[in-house]
């Protein structure tokens, strides 16, 4: 369950906006990302690929490829602007107050030191701790993710190692820094999917032994479902809808999240035909004006091909489409893209919210 009105964010994103150098100038790959990651609770960045997850991510860690820079906004960890931070200060709250675990654990595993060595090199870069003492730390740390015999595996070297297990590692190399917040970026998608579901529950486990924040990123909304406790559908770069997990998932507010939704597999729907949605996701050089899923949109009507949508503060939910107070059923399963019922009273007295919504600078990903 969300207690996101109960805690204080650790590290707010701010009007966070991304672009790449183009052949004809700037492209904008991301706009106006607002989000919040509070203590003890899992943000899910969800959306297709392409969408502007990634980027994200790596704009929040200040390693953002070199073509790519961030053009506005803010990164704040406890007060303090990371975007604004000097690298060498940058480089220390990176695996130190801010954890990070990426989709391919062997490419950011050294092949030519051993597992324990690697994440003992970690504590020591972040904590005051002789050669000794983060060698023990380091196999109570392969230990804490659970992998088996932790004092043999710490002498060995990642080829050793399978996929799930070097993903094991690159958790504890995460958490030598005693973070704060973890980043996951796909953290199981490289994994076999018997393992997939271990490493989810490992991570979730972790969260709530150490009171992490946590950013989980992935393309896939049954992972959402399954660990986390607030949820920012990414579209188009752009954040369409974002709310306790809770809320968006039984009633969306945005016909996307409706639609990614429908498109997941759910133990729940067993036996329903899953809905894949019509057409793809534009690139940064063709957004659409108006709303930018208003083409794949069955509910689109000329208002939605003619201005962007205001973001709505609708109950916990903010939501970025132009008919979301014409609430989607819950139980429009098939029928996300094309099924919203025109009762709007639930919503009619949080319209008046609108406008603060929209100019609040500081966005809440979760409330
Ligand atoms: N180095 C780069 N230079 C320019 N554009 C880039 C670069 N890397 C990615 N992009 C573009 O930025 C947009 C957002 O990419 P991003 O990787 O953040 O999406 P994503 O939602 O994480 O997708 P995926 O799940 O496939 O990684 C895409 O259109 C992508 O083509």
């Amino acid at each position: 369950m969300s207690t996101t009105e109960q805690t204080a964010p650790l590290l707010e994103v701010r009007g966070l906006s991304i672009e790449a150098k183009g052949p004809d100038g700037p492209l904008v790959l991301t706009e106006g990302t607002d989000l919040t990651i509070r203590p003890g609770q899992t943000l899910g960045l969800v959306g297709e690929s392409g969408s502007g997850k990634s980027m994200t991510g790596l704009a929040m860690l200040g390693v953002l490829p070199p073509s790519v820079r961030v053009r506005a906004g803010q990164v704040l960890l406890g007060g303090t602007d990371l975007i604004a931070l000097p690298e060498k200060e940058l480089r220390a709250v990176r695996g130190g107050r801010i954890g990070m675990v990426f989709q391919e654990p062997r490419r950011s595993l050294d092949p030519s030191f051993t597992v324990g060595d690697q994440v003992a090199e970690t504590i020591r870069a972040h904590r005051e701790v002789s050669r000794k003492q983060a060698r023990n730390l380091a196999v109570e740390l392969l230990d804490r993710v659970r992998i088996p015999d932790p004092g043999t595996r710490a002498g060995q070297y990642p080829h050793q190692f399978s996929g799930g297990m070097c993903q094991r590692v690159m958790l504890a190399v995460a958490l030598a820094g005693e973070p704060e917040v973890l980043i996951a970026d796909e953290p199981t998608t490289a994994l076999d999917v018997t393992v997939q579901a271990a490493m989810l529950r490992l991570i979730k486990d972790l969260q709530e032994e150490l009171n992490l924040g946590v950013l989980l990123i992935t393309h896939d909304m049954g992972v959402v479902a399954e660990v986390c406790d607030d949820v920012a559908v990414m579209y188009a770069g752009q954040v369409a809808e974002v709310g306790p997990v809770r809320d968006v998932l039984s009633a969306p507010r945005h016909p996307y999240s409706a639609a990614l939704r429908d498109a997941t597999p759910d133990e729940c729907r067993r036996g329903e035909l899953l809905q894949a949605i019509p057409g793809q996701i534009p690139p940064p050089s063709a957004w659409p004006s108006g709303c930018r899923f208003h083409p794949r949109c069955s509910l689109a009507v000329d208002a939605c091909r003619e201005a962007a949508p205001d973001v709505l503060q609708l109950g916990r939910t903010r939501v970025r489409c132009a008919r979301a107070t014409e609430n989607l059923t819950e139980n429009s399963a098939n029928n996300s893209t094309n099924n919203l019922t025109e009762n709007s009273t639930n919503d009619s007295t949080e319209n008046s919210t609108n406008n603060s919504a929209k100019n609040e600078g500081a966005g809440h990903g979760a409330r």
